[in-house]
């Protein structure tokens, strides 16, 4: 445990600042660049722990990855040289490497037991492990097969049509890969587009993989060419910056180098909504993926209505939305978000608990939550849950609170921002 009191801000926040690379595209940069045969430089890795769980379970199939601070340098014989693994797989509190390794270790024609730490035992299993069982994979694993501990024998699979029966870019990411290993074609048909990074980059690394009209097929292809990737700043770590820019009066804030693929920019559109001043400059693109600069400036805030297809873009984001929302004029609902409640904690209740005890007016629903503002936040004693999106929520909080706020455990923050309070007393001149 990790408590940690933070005093109100009294400044505006100012300068700029770059954050840390994207946590989905770091995770599938290392899958791919291991699936590939040679060598493969990553620049500008998330070095948080997540990221560092899916790096560890490729070193224990035997490829060499080698770290030089935020650079990666794989080098891989392909799948077919991947070694069975001596000791079960750990994969900490990432729900991310948990559910894109089953679908790798679907593939592979072997034995292999993951687990992970008390947030991802409790964390749902089945919507992979459902398709890829379809695919010809063998499961077993606590709560019926539904939960880790899991133990896993891959290999031998067949393609499959699947249509998603639930929004998530991590389990169509799972069928995909195992879709590599599959003979003949996987189609993966998803109604509600979510975030496509496992397409992007297993073009960019050869793979035969279409997309047309929501169905996305991929074709086996066991030998992809490894390829550099360089990977963009995490917007789900820029909201943090977002949020606070857009709440304390007076900030003006760039962030360099941000992701800007438009299945996850939905915390973009919601701030213009509101009307946060927000911009965009110096937009490039790299392995497919859009990135670029962004300004936002705090300005009158309103309510907005927040539900259906923008909800997979922004998932994430929603926390630090929340508490946007508190200095919003008028009513923010959020709805057909129920998938929050399956995250590293229950999301919905996190967030509507620690808002209230800051003394703010947020009512739970079954699949989203009602705020509403403007309502001048207290401060008080907040838990984090273990769960680094509700801590870093509450961390921003506090910029704008009358009294201290204390979080009771800022420890998960490790695992996709390590460098978050640095980054917070930079913009905020704290140090
Ligand atoms: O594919 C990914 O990298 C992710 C997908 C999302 O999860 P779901 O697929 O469960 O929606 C997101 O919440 C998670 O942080 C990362
Ligand atoms: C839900 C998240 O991650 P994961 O599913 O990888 O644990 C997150 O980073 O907010």
């Amino acid at each position: 445990m990790k408590e940690v009191t933070l005093t109100p801000l009294s400044v505006p926040l100012s300068g700029q600042l770059q954050v840390p690379g994207d946590k989905s595209i770091s995770h599938r940069a290392v899958i791919l660049g291991s699936l590939a045969e040679g060598t493969t430089n990553i620049t500008n890795f998330l070095t948080g722990e997540d990221c560092m769980r899916t790096v560890h379970a490729f070193r224990q199939f035997g490829v060499s990855i080698e770290q030089n601070g935020s650079s990666l340098k794989i080098n891989s014989s392909g799948p077919a040289s991947f070694k069975e693994p001596l000791a079960p797989l750990y994969f900490g509190n990432s729900g991310t490497t948990a559910r894109l390794m089953l679908g790798v270790l679907a593939g592979l024609p072997f034995f292999t037991s993951v687990y992970g730490d008390v947030s991802l035992a409790a964390r749902p299993m089945d919507r992979v492990i459902s398709p890829l069982k379809k695919l010809g994979a063998w499961f077993d694993g606590r709560a019926g097969g539904s939960r880790l501990p899991m133990a896993v024998r891959g290999g031998n699979l067949e393609g499959i049509h699947y249509t998603l029966p639930v929004k998530s870019a991590q389990v169509k990411s799972a069928v995909l890969l195992a879709g590599l290993f599959a003979e003949g074609v996987t189609e993966v048909i998803e109604e509600t587009p979510s975030r496509n990074h496992s397409e992007n980059m297993l073009q960019a690394f050869g793979a035969d993989i279409t997309e047309k009209n929501h169905h996305i097929r991929i074709t086996n292809h066991k030998s992809l060419k490894a390829t550099d990737v360089d990977v963009p700043g995490d917007i789900s770590s820029a909201a943090f910056f977002m949020a606070a820019a857009a709440i304390v009066p007076g900030s003006k804030l760039t962030l360099t180098n941000v992701g800007l693929n438009d299945s996850r920019t939905g915390i973009i559109d919601v701030l213009q909504e509101m009307g946060a001043s927000v911009a965009i400059s110096n937009k490039q693109v790299t392995g497919g993926e859009a990135y670029g600069d962004v300004t936002i400036s705090s300005q009158k805030l309103k309510g907005v209505v927040i539900k259906g297809d923008i909800i997979p873009r922004l998932i994430d984001e929603i926390p630090v939305i929340a508490l946007v929302a508190t200095q919003a004029e008028g009513e923010t609902v959020i709805r057909d978000a129920t998938e929050l409640r399956l995250k590293e904690t229950d999301r919905i209740k996190a967030v509507t608990d620690g808002l209230t005890r800051l003394g703010a007016n947020v009512k739970p629903t079954e699949d989203g939550m009602i705020i509403k503002g403007i309502t001048a936040l207290t401060g008080g004693r907040v838990k984090a849950y273990h769960d680094h999106r509700i801590a870093m929520m509450h961390a921003v909080a506090s910029f704008i609170t009358k009294e201290n706020v204390i979080i009771d455990d800022i420890s998960s923050i490790a695992v996709s921002y390590p460098d978050f309070f640095e980054h917070l007393n930079r913009v905020t001149n704290k140090n």
